[in-house]
């Protein structure tokens, strides 16, 4: 194991007995830090690489722990999709969690574009498809992801997307079948739908659609679609519907994708274009492929199906949890290079 990862001898045999072994640190997000790491397992130890979310108890605001972490737990041992990240398993040792999942290869959605530049109209289209997709699955078993950005889009070896980072994400109907409206602010401003912003009860699902569209405007401009110093600046270039296509960019897009994002971008939350509509709009139409689910994809949506019939019905899977009390390591690492976001790694078009 690397020196960087500042591990005990024990530490690494208690990870090692069980076939884990981090390799080098991947990311860095508000309360965890994210590993690669390898799990070997039979005689022949064949080994897969994975990713390892460590999020510190310890370390995070007790409000995360006390609520957003069961959450965060409770919702990825129930989620099977082809286009979100595999949870591999989960343990639980003191202060810390070890969420170990699929390695995503190419990175984040915004590292890429960051390294690659704009999307190719084409390729934007079948990663949003793929992003809407995943989003469906969530939605139909009334769960809104609430943190929606390029960086929880993650690329996997054969440039498919997969969406990560459940921290934020909370079931949106009670166990009668009834709406519950959010009020806690969440997600990174950038992203933030006007509603969430106004400090207002808001819709979690149509709050989702909102940041959609930015990702959207992002994979298609390499720029941010509002200047989001100023927060009561950023509100109200949106509710006046103030940004527009990058000038380089503008005239090769198709009057399709501009229309979608112009929908997704819509402050008026009864217009709003939901996730189906996403998902049989006319840009999707465009190559008549991507209006047909695979047999992966047809069976996550079907089970979502069933599994939105049982909360209905008020039998919700209350399948939680379980720390196992694992003899896993204790990390004293502290320094802090968090990833900048992307609103620090991006221009912001209106600007340009
Ligand atoms: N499965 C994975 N494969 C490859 N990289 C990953 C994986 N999971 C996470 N990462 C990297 O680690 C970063 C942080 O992960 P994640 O978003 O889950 O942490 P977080 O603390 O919840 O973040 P945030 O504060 O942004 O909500 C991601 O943006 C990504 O770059």
């Amino acid at each position: 194991m690397s020196k960087d990862l500042n591990s005990t001898p024990s530490e690494e045999y208690t990870l090692t007995s069980r076939g884990y072994a981090l390799i080098k640190k991947l990311g860095e997000g508000s309360y965890a830090k994210v590993y690669l790491s390898e799990f070997s397992k039979g005689k022949d130890k064949k080994s897969t690489q994975l990713a390892c979310k460590i999020i510190d108890t310890a370390k995070a605001p007790k409000d995360f722990v006390r609520k957003f972490l069961p959450r965060e737990l409770e919702i990825l041992i129930k989620l099977n999709h082809p286009h979100i990240i595999h949870v591999h398993s989960i343990f639980q040792r003191k202060t810390k969690y070890f969420i170990f999942m699929r390695y995503a290869e190419n990175g984040d959605l915004l590292e890429y574009i960051l390294k690659k530049g704009v999307i190719p109209e084409g390729q934007a289209r079948v990663w949003l498809r793929q992003i809407a997709l995943a989003l469906q699955y969530l939605h139909e078993m009334e769960i809104a992801h609430r943190d929606l950005k390029c960086e929880n889009a993650l690329i996997t070896s054969n440039y498919n997307i997969k969406l990560a980072d459940f921290g934020f994400a909370r079931y949106v109907i009670d166990n009668h079948g009834k709406k519950i409206t959010s009020d806690t602010y969440c997600g990174s401003l950038s992203y933030a739908a006007p509603e969430v912003l106004r400090g207002m009860p808001y819709h979690p699902k149509i709050a989702d659609l909102w940041s959609v569209g930015v990702i959207l405007y992002i994979m298609l401009n390499k720029a941010m679609p509002f200047d989001d110093n100023n927060i009561k600046r950023l509100y109200e270039q949106q509710i006046s519907r103030r940004w527009r296509f990058r000038a380089k960019v503008a005239d090769s897009l198709s009057e399709q994708v501009k229309k979608l994002t112009a929908n997704l971008l819509e402050p008026d939350t009864t217009k709003r274009f939901v996730v189906n509509q996403i998902l049989t709009s006319d840009w999707l139409g465009m190559d008549p492929r991507l209006l047909v689910l695979n047999g992966a994809e047809q069976a996550a949506l079907q089970s979502a199906q069933e599994e939105r019939k049982k909360i209905v019905d008020g039998k919700k899977n209350e399948k939680k949890f379980e720390g196992r009390e694992e003899d896993l390591l204790v990390f004293k690492e502290t320094s802090s290079d968090r990833k900048p976001s992307t609103a620090e790694m991006m221009e912001t078009a209106s600007k340009l």
